[in-house]
């Protein structure tokens, strides 16, 4: 069953995910829905007791018959199509936790800031509708370049003042779940028994494995340190490669979205606990976004639980990455006030 695979990383205890789900109702919204993280995305969704109604936008004429298509799966989820422009507001209505994977994805050959051209002005208007329709919606953007997507959606809030810094995230769950995977891979342990903090941003250099806090303790040579590190910070581009073409990660982000999705949707109804790395406003740094462990609440982020103590080599990462992030930032603030 797909909720005993998210199970372990998704919800702790399985009594707790029940009656949370039995109480409450949640309602979520995927922009983007019927594109290839999309739609694996909406149902992982459709199978999660935590939701109650899940509704899917997107551009694409096909996204009704996506959304009739999950609701004959036997789960309580209530799930609704909405495709086409004009259809964005009525699917945003009174939703809780919105979440975004619309956009072009990359070809081999092509950065994640190369996208930003198309990307930008997609999120910007997302995230206007959002702050017209939804305002106290929790916002999860995967669009990328989510350095650069984060701050122009905090910019566009910010502009119809409605931001509200705990409330919005740049998602990047599945650098998490490749470095949990891979560091499983070489230690031969279990990868759901894996966790492995990610911190900075979404894009090469600044995706920043911190091995030297992972659970279980792992040790490795610098010989091994550097090139694991450089997989994780590469995991995208091998599958941008591999799928040669035919676009980036997609289930595997799919997968990342739901655990991401449902830590918000856990937080949000009280239960405590729930940590996860995310790409958020952020003082922890002296750049304005960055990504740490995060303790998810009832209005999302609840507290910062920063870098704690790095070693050295991860020290040395962060230095680096600093300003790249900073130029990706500035690039999505001065877009979005353009
Ligand atoms: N944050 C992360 O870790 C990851 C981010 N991504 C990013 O996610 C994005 C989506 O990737 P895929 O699903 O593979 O692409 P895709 O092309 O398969 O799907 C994108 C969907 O977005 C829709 N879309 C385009 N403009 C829209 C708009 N204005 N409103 C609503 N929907 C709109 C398209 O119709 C399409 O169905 C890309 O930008 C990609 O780079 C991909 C993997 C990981
Ligand atoms: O690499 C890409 O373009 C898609 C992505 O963000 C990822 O897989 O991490």
């Amino acid at each position: 069953m797909l909720s005993q695979v998210l199970r372990s990383k998704v919800a702790v205890g399985q009594s707790r995910y029940l009656s949370t789900a039995a109480v409450n109702r949640s309602k979520v919204a995927v922009l983007g829905a019927a594109g290839g993280i999309g739609q694996p995305l909406s149902l992982l969704l459709k199978h999660s007791p935590l939701i109650t109604d899940l509704s899917l936008f997107d551009v694409s004429p096909m996204t009704p018959g996506v959304a009739v298509d999950l609701s004959h799966m036997e789960t309580r989820c209530r799930v609704k199509g909405f495709g086409g422009p004009d259809k964005l507001k009525e699917a945003l209505q009174g939703m809780e936790l919105v979440i975004i994977p619309a956009g072009v994805p990359r070809k081999p050959g092509m950065s994640r800031d190369d996208l930003f051209n198309v990307n930008a002005s997609i999120v910007r208007d997302l995230a206007k509708a959002c702050a017209e329709v939804c305002p106290k919606a929790i916002i999860g953007i995967i669009s990328n370049p989510v350095n650069s997507t984060v701050p122009i959606a905090a910019e566009i809030l910010k502009k119809a003042g409605v931001f509200d810094p705990r409330k919005l995230f740049g998602v990047t769950t599945l650098d998490i779940v490749r470095a949990n995977t891979f560091i499983a891979e070489l230690k031969g342990l279990d990868p759901s028994n894996v966790n492995c903090p990610v911190i900075g941003a979404h894009a090469g250099i600044t995706i920043i494995p911190l091995i030297s806090q992972c659970k279980p303790k792992v040790e490795f040579t610098e010989a091994q340190l550097k090139p694991l590190t450089a997989r994780i910070q590469e995991a995208g581009t091998e599958v941008v490669k591999a799928k040669a073409g035919a676009g980036s990660a997609t289930l595997s982000m799919a997968y990342a979205g739901a655990r991401f999705a449902l830590a918000v949707l856990r937080g949000m109804k009280g239960e405590q606990g729930v940590v996860e790395c995310a790409y958020v406003k952020s003082d922890v740094t002296e750049v304005p976004y960055f990504s740490t462990p995060i303790v998810l609440g009832p209005n999302g982020v609840e507290k910062n639980l920063g870098l704690g103590k790095l070693s050295i080599y991860e020290e040395g990462l962060v230095k680096a990455a600093i300003p790249e992030l900073k130029k990706n930032i500035q690039k999505g603030e001065k877009f979005a006030n353009q």
